[in-house]
């Protein structure tokens, strides 16, 4: 099997993979291209970690094409392995080794390695240099198995919930060290239960439920998919919605909102028609004292979509 350069950096298609009377995927495809960061959504137990466990090679699928680096992860695990980059539980170190050791002797196995002292300098561990790694906090930790795992500079990085349980400041510390992975053609895929997360890092975030993708974009398409997209006024007296017509198209309607003074404006949302809008409020002597675009939250798009039961 030939590893070729010019395939995605991972191809999921058709992925299956049952435990028992458990169906942990149910037919997934995924497309990861080189220098893109895509994000897996999904509540507890929608097979996210199933999913990136078989890409890492550790878990072998019922039914399903995947390819890592265009090889085969099971078949070409060595070659896979060499160049892909995975966080490993524990961190794949030794209880009495100290953090710059460990990280000192990991870049010794690769030919061309991230500087060590830039990566816990990135990751807020250049104080912990001496530490035994049994005494690092978790949180710690968690971050020296991120540094093992981009240390060869991998060209594919698998993060399973890279951020869970460490503080703000370490979160930011790890997001910008996958923008810098990103920005040097590095494909990441990560696991989260952050909203915020994915948003701020993803190109394209895929929500999965029940082992099905149910739906995919970038966290801004995803916040306008489904929408009815809008506008809602507030002005600084009770109007009617009719002071509105003939300046609105036929894709948008008008109603009055909850409040006296609030008017719903529903269609898509162009430069165009605040500038109407705001117009016609001037024509009429009427104070506008807001006016906000509506969108759903990625939160809200994902509730809505995997719904609010607890799993
Ligand atoms: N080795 C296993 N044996 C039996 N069932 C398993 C095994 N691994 C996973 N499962 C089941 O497969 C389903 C998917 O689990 P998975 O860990 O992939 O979900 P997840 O999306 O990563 O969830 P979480 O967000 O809670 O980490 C779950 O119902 C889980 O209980």
């Amino acid at each position: 099997m030939t590893p070729s350069t010019h395939s995605p950096a991972l191809q999921v298609e058709g992925l299956v993979k049952t435990f028992g009377t458990t169906t942990a995927v149910a037919g997934l495809d995924l497309t990861l291209e080189r220098g893109q960061v895509m994000a897996l959504l999904g509540p507890n137990g929608a097979g996210k970690t199933t999913t990136v466990e078989i890409c890492e090679g550790f878990l072998r699928p019922d039914a399903g094409n995947v390819r890592v680096l265009g090889m085969d992860p099971v078949t070409g695990r060595q070659s896979v392995r060499n160049r892909i980059g995975m966080m490993l539980q524990g961190g794949g170190a030794y209880p009495g080794v100290r953090a710059g050791e460990m990280l000192r002797l990991v870049a010794a196995y690769y030919t061309d390695p991230l500087d060590p002292d830039w990566l816990l300098d990135e990751l807020g561990l250049s104080d912990h240099v001496n530490t035994p790694y049994r005494r690092l906090s978790g949180g710690q930790q968690q971050r020296l198995s991120l540094a093992i795992a981009v240390m060869g500079r991998p060209e594919l990085v698998f993060l399973d919930e890279p951020t869970a349980g460490l503080d703000a400041q370490a979160r930011l510390a790890v997001w910008d060290l996958v923008r810098a992975l990103r920005a040097d053609g590095v494909a990441v895929l990560l696991t989260t239960h952050l909203m915020d997360e994915a948003a701020a890092l993803a190109d394209e975030v895929v929500i999965v439920d029940r082992g099905r993708q149910v739906a995919a974009g970038s966290p801004a398409e995803l916040e306008r998919d489904g929408t009815t997209e809008g506008v809602t006024l507030v002005v600084d007296t009770d109007v009617a919605p009719s002071l509105l017509d003939g300046v609105l198209g036929p894709d948008h309607t008008v109603t009055a909102g909850s409040a006296a003074g609030v008017l719903e404006v529903d269609g898509p949302v162009s430069p165009g028609l605040m500038t109407a809008l705001c117009t016609a409020l001037q024509r009429a002597g009427v104070q506008l004292t807001s006016l906000a675009t509506r969108t759903r939250s990625l939160e809200e798009v994902f509730l809505d979509l995997t719904g609010r039961d607890l799993r």
